[in-house]
């Protein structure tokens, strides 16, 4: 844990009341000179977790596309939006956070957004992530691309929410996305969240400067799903006349060439996963209202809007940009998420007013995830969803439902 963890010996009496905020609590432990493991200033676990980790796995996940710029818009765009104060709201009670989405009621309307190789950031990785979000109440959605596999996730986050992310084999491959959505199922992922934006990785600077491809690393980090796949195994067997650990470099790049097929599908494809995944499916990285009322037309039960984080496309638009027009579009339609550069409560309460169900929190977690393994992503969680609940107190909004929290309560700063 960090070094700025103050524990007083012999205060071990918990906290007496039981207070309604997080941050109530805090203030609580404060006076037994107990401090968080990390600091509560979100613009800072980037730095702090540079700090700890290799230069490889800082750019891995630092890293933006090409410039950055779709990564430094992301940012800039919450700032065009502000919070109107409204004051003498008589408000008596701490905002209700909840949100509905597919169909499932959540505490907290923020989600862990499926990150792949999180053994790169602590040796628990997926792990210490998936037990964090079960702890505190935040659905945990598993990247194809993990280091752990699906059925080690599911034991880990217990009776948590859990999600499951397709990176999409080609058709040829169908056997065996087939065989990635039943265990998936089988193992309590209860909706699919498909990634239409990274079928080949982006122009990262940063990893191609470290000559750095967690795939292609000779500790193989990153292709569990594939390697426990009875499918996947018995086609490489096949076909190698060996055991995927008997030729690991070679297994490696066979499952990188599957689930990173290096050309997309077409829409007319999702029925084929919808055919086999008994559950809502989410199609991650819409950017256009196109797109968004495409997903309508297939009968899919959420999008959400998202760019990567900037990873991906450089010198492209915002994401919070473009969501209230998709939300205008689609928004009654299906549910639609938002991710991509939220780095504090009021960010989230932007997305929300803007129309968003739920919003998918990226670096953030993995920067907590480095600084503290299952603390870490837990102090997270329990500060963006802390600093939410108080930045709706203040703004006199009582929920986070939309009948609350929309349009009404944002102003463009431009016009003001
Ligand atoms: C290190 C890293 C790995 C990621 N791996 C995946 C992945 O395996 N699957 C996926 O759909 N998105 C992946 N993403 C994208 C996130 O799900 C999410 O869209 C993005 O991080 C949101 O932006 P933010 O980092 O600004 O919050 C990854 C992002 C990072 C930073
Ligand atoms: O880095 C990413 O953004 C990502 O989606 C990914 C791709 C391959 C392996 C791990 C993560």
């Amino acid at each position: 844990m960090a070094s700025n963890t103050h524990t007083r010996p012999n205060m071990t009496e918990h906290v007496d009341q039981d207070p309604t905020s997080y941050q109530a609590a805090i203030y609580q432990k404060g006076l037994k000179y107990q401090r968080s493991p990390f600091t509560f200033k979100s613009l800072d676990w980037e730095s702090l977790a540079a700090e700890r980790l290799s230069v490889e796995s800082k750019g891995y996940v630092v890293g933006n596309a090409g410039t950055g710029e779709t990564a430094r818009k992301n940012r800039a765009a919450f700032e065009k939006w502000s919070i109107v104060p409204r004051r003498l709201v008589a408000t008596n009670t701490f905002p209700d956070l909840s949100t509905e989405v597919v169909g499932r009621k959540f505490p907290f309307p923020i989600a862990i957004a499926p990150v792949g190789v999180q053994k790169i950031f602590n040796p628990d990785g997926e792990i210490a992530t998936a037990r964090a979000a079960a702890r505190e109440r935040v659905p945990y959605i598993m990247s194809t691309a993990s280091s752990t596999s699906i059925e080690d996730v599911a034991a880990a986050n217990g009776d948590g929410a859990r999600w499951y992310q397709l990176y999409w084999p080609s058709n040829e491959h169908n056997d065996i996305t087939v065989s990635i959505l039943r265990r998936a199922k089988q193992n309590g992922f209860s909706a699919l969240v498909v990634t239409l934006d990274t079928y080949i990785l982006g122009w990262r600077p940063s990893d191609m400067d470290n000559g750095y491809n967690p795939f292609l690393r000779s500790d193989q980090i990153g292709v569990a799903v594939g390697f426990t796949d009875p499918v996947f195994r018995a086609q490489f067997k096949k076909r190698h006349n060996v055991e995927v650990e008997e030729n690991l470099g070679a297994a490696a790049a066979e499952w990188t060439r599957t689930v990173f097929p290096g050309f997309s599908h077409g829409w007319d494809d999702v029925k084929f996963l919808q055919e086999h995944f008994d559950g809502p499916i989410i199609l991650k990285g819409i950017q256009t209202v196109a797109d968004a009322q495409k997903a309508v037309e297939i009968g899919v039960q959420g999008i959400v809007v998202s760019n990567h984080g900037g990873r991906q496309t450089d010198g492209g638009n915002s994401s919070l940009g473009v969501l209230p027009k998709i939300v205008d579009a689609v928004g009654s339609k299906l549910d639609v998420l938002f991710d991509s550069g939220v780095r504090a409560g009021a960010d989230v309460a932007k997305a929300m007013a803007l129309g968003a169900k739920m919003c998918l929190i990226g670096r953030p977690y993995v920067y907590g995830l480095a600084l503290g393994g299952e603390e870490g992503v837990s102090h997270v969680l329990k500060s963006l969803s802390g600093d939410l609940e108080l930045t709706l107190h203040l703004a006199g909004v009582p929920s986070a439902s939309p009948k609350d929290l929309n349009r009404s309560v944002l102003v463009r700063e431009d016009d003001l």
